[in-house]
């Protein structure tokens, strides 16, 4: 496994074509143009773009939702579309692509062999599962790729994955619905962490607004120090917990037999499972 670092921009793709420009799509679209790939090498289909997508491509000269016969085979096609619709849209898509192309995918739960019968032609796949803080360029992907995919082909796609976030490649394939489980939802059970902290802030005589404040940057600062800091988690969260203290008290009702450790454990099964029922 691999880590690449954000900065490796040299090897994006001449020419990207983004299907599907929600919550996703459009996230790691801002990235990569953040970090210098030009609006003129992108191209966006989504039948229904949102506002921010649209003042997005206007002001940076990306193609929106051109006429079919004008797009070229791209070099990267990045697929962005729910699961539910890889079927469905994966005809109107194959015509757009040729052994040039190099298919990206970050759709939950789809496998190589279930986005290679859809769009058939491409000259190699990547499966990869960002999550929503690329949007910010603190994504976390997990990826692999179909077997023997050229190098280069791999570079231009750890270029554009590495360029919102953190990438591990995994050599299984049958890892990624587990990394869809922990890093792909990742940040909405930490979202959630955040919003349970404040509502049992709001318990414990909080007024509402001060609960939501404290839990906010109680659960970014957290984050940031996790981000920056060399120590282990374990070790960080040993720091805050005196002996004796408040803290303490807390994980104990947190690490009981029933607590948060089984929970959570559960709650990424099933996710996981989801992502395999997603298949096919
Ligand atoms: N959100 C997340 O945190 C993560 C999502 N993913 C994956 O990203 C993918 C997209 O998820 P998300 O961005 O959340 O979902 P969204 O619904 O926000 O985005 C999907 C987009 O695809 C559009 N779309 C529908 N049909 C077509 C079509 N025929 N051609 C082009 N675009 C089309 C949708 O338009 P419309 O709304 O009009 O249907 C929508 O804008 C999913 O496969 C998901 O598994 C992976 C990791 C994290
Ligand atoms: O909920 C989902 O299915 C997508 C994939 C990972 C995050 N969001």
């Amino acid at each position: 496994m691999t880590v690449a670092m954000i900065g490796e921009a040299q090897n994006l793709p001449a020419s990207l074509l983004l299907v599907g420009g929600g919550k996703m799509g459009g996230a790691m679209l801002e990235g990569w143009l953040k970090v210098g790939l030009p609006g003129s090498a992108a191209t966006v289909i989504d039948p229904h773009p949102g506002p921010d997508l649209q003042q997005l491509c206007a002001a940076r000269g990306v193609a929106l939702n051109p006429a079919s016969d004008t797009i070229a085979p791209p070099e990267a096609l990045v697929l962005a579309i729910k699961p539910q619709v890889l079927a469905e849209v994966g005809p109107q898509i194959a015509p757009l692509v040729d052994s040039r192309t190099t298919l990206i995918s970050v759709l939950a739960g789809k496998t190589i062999a279930n986005l290679d019968a859809a769009i058939p032609g491409c000259g190699g796949i990547v499966r990869s599962i960002p999550n929503l803080p690329a949007a910010i360029a603190q994504g976390a992907t997990g990826a692999c790729t179909s077997p023997g995919l050229a190098e280069e082909r791999r570079a231009m796609a750890d270029a554009l994955l590495g360029a919102i976030g953190v990438v591990a490649w995994v050599e299984d394939e049958g890892l990624i619905d587990a990394c869809t489980a922990v890093s792909g939802s990742g940040p909405a059970y930490v979202f959630l962490l955040a919003e349970e902290l404040a509502r049992a802030g709001i318990d414990a005589g909080l007024p509402e607004e001060l609960a939501q404040k404290l839990a906010r940057a109680t659960v970014a600062g957290a984050g940031a120090m996790l981000a920056q800091s060399p120590l282990p988690s374990g070790t960080l969260r040993e720091n805050v917990t005196s002996k004796g203290g408040t803290t303490a008290a807390a994980l104990e009702v947190l690490m009981a037999e029933n607590g948060f450790r089984p929970l959570l454990r559960d709650a990424v099964a099933a996710a996981k499972n989801r992502a395999g029922a997603l298949s096919g």
